[in-house]
């Protein structure tokens, strides 16, 4: 079975949006385990937009799953992860000014730069893993750089599956199945929601972790707003 790592990255969004502490994000991590999450994601990035590295830090203190720690390895965030030490280290090759996350390693171009930072994180304990698009050829690369997991990214899978969907997984078998035969533990996300999960976890069966942050959070939002409506109502009344 899959476990559910809520990415919690929009919930910073908000909370920086006023400077202040609504919604508090320590709150949420501790609320989102106590409802079922198995893990916490955080991605993290250079201008602290929306996860600071600050709450990478409060975040080990409390959470009691697993916290996944996703970026690129810059300096700044190799040290961050050696301090925090979280359960797994996701390994993202995005840019710095990137709206979000948009593709997987080129693991073959980058082999001998992503070897030596898993083996860094590696050495310290820590789970590893490789975003990778579903591609053999990357996630064969990614095998040769030692690392315990790939993370499959979902984007193309997620937006065409309301189209095809058979064609939207087709490639996410293949590379799910090259993954298990060379050993790699599989995880998935992006744009993963409550209508594309249920099929994709039912066709990838090796599937270990799914992280999943957006869709989530504007679910939630749209389950949630009726009874907070009704609340203000009934406190108007
Ligand atoms: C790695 C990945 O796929 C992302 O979805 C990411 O972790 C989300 O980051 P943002 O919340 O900054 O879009
Ligand atoms: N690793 C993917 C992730 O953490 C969540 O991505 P998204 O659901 O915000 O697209």
């Amino acid at each position: 079975m899959a476990i559910l790592s809520v990415n919690i990255n929009k919930i910073a969004t908000l909370r920086n949006s006023r400077g202040g502490n609504v919604p508090d994000l320590l709150k949420v991590a501790m609320d989102l385990e106590r409802f079922g999450a198995q893990g916490i994601t955080i991605h993290p990035r250079p201008d602290e937009r929306h996860i600071k590295y600050q709450d990478a830090r409060d975040l080990k203190k409390i959470v009691t799953t697993e916290l996944n720690i996703e970026g690129n390895p810059i300096d700044s965030f190799i040290a961050l992860v050696d301090e925090v030490k979280p359960a797994q280290v996701t390994l993202v090759p995005d840019a710095p000014d990137a709206i979000t996350s948009n593709a997987g390693w080129d693991t073959i171009k980058h082999a001998d730069y992503l070897k030596e930072i898993v083996a860094h994180f590696k050495n310290q304990g820590i789970r590893t893993s490789i975003f990778v698009d579903p591609v053999e050829a990357m996630i064969t690369g990614a095998a040769a750089t030692g690392v315990d997991r790939i993370e499959l990214y979902t984007e193309d899978y997620a937006r065409q599956y309301t189209d095809n969907k058979e064609k939207a997984i087709a490639p996410y078998i293949k590379a799910a199945h090259k993954a298990t035969e060379l050993d790699l533990g599989i995880n998935a996300g992006h744009d993963l929601s409550l209508e594309n999960i249920q099929y994709f976890n039912e066709k990838l069966t090796d599937l270990k972790e799914v992280s999943i942050g957006h869709a989530l959070i504007a679910e939630s939002l749209y389950l949630g707003l009726e009874n907070v409506v009704n609340m203000y109502k009934h406190r108007l009344s």
